[in-house]
């Protein structure tokens, strides 16, 4: 595993950014070889599609062979909803890069049949060729994707209902009202996220610092379901120094010596 810090949130936007750039460019991508990119949504990540679009903007990457799958979306949300996670990606990346639609997949929280929603979209993923980086956030609880404290570390795509503290975290999207909260939502299991060739998870701010040190320096345990990562041969956290609160000063140290290699990641 990896853990990269930096000292500001808009520093660890800049290095996921960086990463993922690199990832695409080095990839060779071409008609028949797309890169495969699972994405997340949260406030985390926004600096780094923020990044991204600028690169592009300047010529500095193409999405044009990129092909992309969301971890989650809410149910019974429209897919106009300017808080679906629909929204959410085209208001944010999609629309400023030059991604073809038909290579973005988003679940979709209004289908008819949500097994089979669900069961498509890992058949959908295994026919793109697996994902190449699945980046991800985590909730405060150490949740990834939606996939709530106590969820299977074998799960896949399917339905899951939010538990009282992630919708209370969410509230805040819906003007604070948690009767607007979706309850429910599609989301990637925690082994859709291992299976991943590549995983990198973006942890900032001091009140996700106990889920840090429980993802990295506790054992693994479905009550915090990232930490599975500590099983994925290539697992890198990139944290602001305000998430590493919670951590022992010695893994800070050690982390921090291997800085000067870990920024080779980018370069
Ligand atoms: N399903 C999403 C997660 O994918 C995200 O990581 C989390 C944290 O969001 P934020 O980055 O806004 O703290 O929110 C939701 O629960």
């Amino acid at each position: 595993m990896k853990l990269i810090i930096k000292e500001k949130a808009e520093e660890v936007a800049e290095f996921a950014a960086l990463y993922v750039m690199k990832k695409i460019n080095s990839h060779k991508c071409g008609p028949g070889r797309f890169y495969v990119l699972g994405l997340p949504t949260g406030s985390t990540p926004l600096g780094m599609y923020k990044k991204l679009v600028e690169y592009y903007r300047n010529g500095r990457v193409s999405f044009k062979y990129v092909k992309t799958f969301n971890m989650d979306e809410y149910v019974g949300l429209p897919q106009n909803h300017p808080e679906s996670y629909h929204s959410f990606m085209y208001n944010n990346f999609f629309s400023h890069i030059d991604i073809d639609p038909k290579n973005v997949h988003i679940l979709n929280g209004n289908a008819s049949d949500f097994d089979l929603e669900c069961e498509n979209y890992e058949k959908m993923i295994n026919e793109a060729g697996g994902i190449d980086l699945f980046v991800g956030g985590i909730g405060s609880d150490g949740h990834i994707a939606f996939n709530e404290p106590g969820s299977s570390l074998s799960s896949r795509t399917r339905i899951k209902t939010l538990n009282a503290d992630t919708i209370q975290a969410n509230a805040r999207f819906f003007g604070g009202d948690l009767s607007q909260v979706p309850t429910q939502a599609l989301t990637v299991g925690v082994q859709t996220v291992m299976d991943a060739k590549e995983v990198m998870i973006l942890i900032t701010g001091a009140h996700k610092a106990l889920a840090l040190h429980q993802a990295i320096e506790g054992g693994i345990t479905h009550m915090c379901t990232v930490s599975a990562m500590q099983l994925h041969r290539t697992a890198m956290f990139v944290a602001d120094e305000d998430a590493t609160l919670e951590l022992k000063v010695k893994t800070v140290k050690y982390f921090k010596g291997l800085m000067g290699h870990h920024m080779q990641l980018v370069e």
